[in-house]
């Protein structure tokens, strides 16, 4: 059975990697990821796995697809994917001395067609960034094409005070969640 990663994110395939599990092909879904008007982020973070996993499973048919999507939610507001400085700049100011949710929601398509579906919410409290703090972050770029302007795996972990839920899910893929749907598919894990 061919095992498909329909997701762009090294991150994604690393963190199945520590499952034991490498795909037989990487084929990010490339859908777009705009909200509709007025979707609440966990809404929006379960139709774009769908979606995701939804559009690559139609492109292999009988193969088994794996997709996720990864949230970061200040109350109703969806944060957006950083893709430069002043974006960064916006999301980190939002996030400064407060707390968030990030939401990351995983699909797997079975061979048969069946879609299933699992999900994380993580609540995460930021220190208040200074002006410093919040350039030299900025500057040094590693929060680029990361959903809210930060990456968890990098220095930002050092601004979070508290984190309640999963790391794996902040990084974008929940590991408890897609062992769980894996070993509900048959997949052997190891
Ligand atoms: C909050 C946070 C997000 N991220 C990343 C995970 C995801 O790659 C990205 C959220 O965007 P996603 O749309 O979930 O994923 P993607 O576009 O990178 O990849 P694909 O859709 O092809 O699967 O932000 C981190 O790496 N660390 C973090 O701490």
């Amino acid at each position: 059975m061919t095992f498909v990663l329909a997701s762009a994110s090294p991150r994604r395939l690393e963190l199945l990697a520590r499952l034991g599990v490498v795909p037989d092909e990487v084929d990010p879904a490339d859908v777009d990821e705009s909200p509709r008007r007025l979707e609440l982020p966990l809404p929006h973070a379960r139709r774009l796995a769908a979606e995701k996993a939804a559009v690559v499973a139609a492109r292999h048919p009988g193969a088994m697809v794996l997709a996720s999507d990864t949230v970061v939610a200040c109350g109703r507001r969806i944060l957006p994917k950083a893709e430069d400085e002043h974006t960064a700049r916006q999301c980190l100011t939002l996030l400064s001395g407060r707390r968030h949710r990030v939401h990351s929601t995983v699909t797997l398509i079975d061979a048969e067609g069946r879609a299933r579906h699992r999900e994380s919410t993580s609540v995460l409290a930021f220190k208040r960034l200074s002006p410093e703090e919040l350039d030299t972050y900025v500057a040094g770029g590693e929060w680029h094409g990361k959903a809210g302007g930060y990456a968890i795996q990098g220095y930002a972990e050092s601004f979070i005070k508290t984190l309640a839920g999963s790391h794996s899910g902040v990084m974008g893929l929940p590991l408890f969640e897609t062992r769980a749907l894996l070993v509900a598919a048959g997949v052997r894990l190891g």
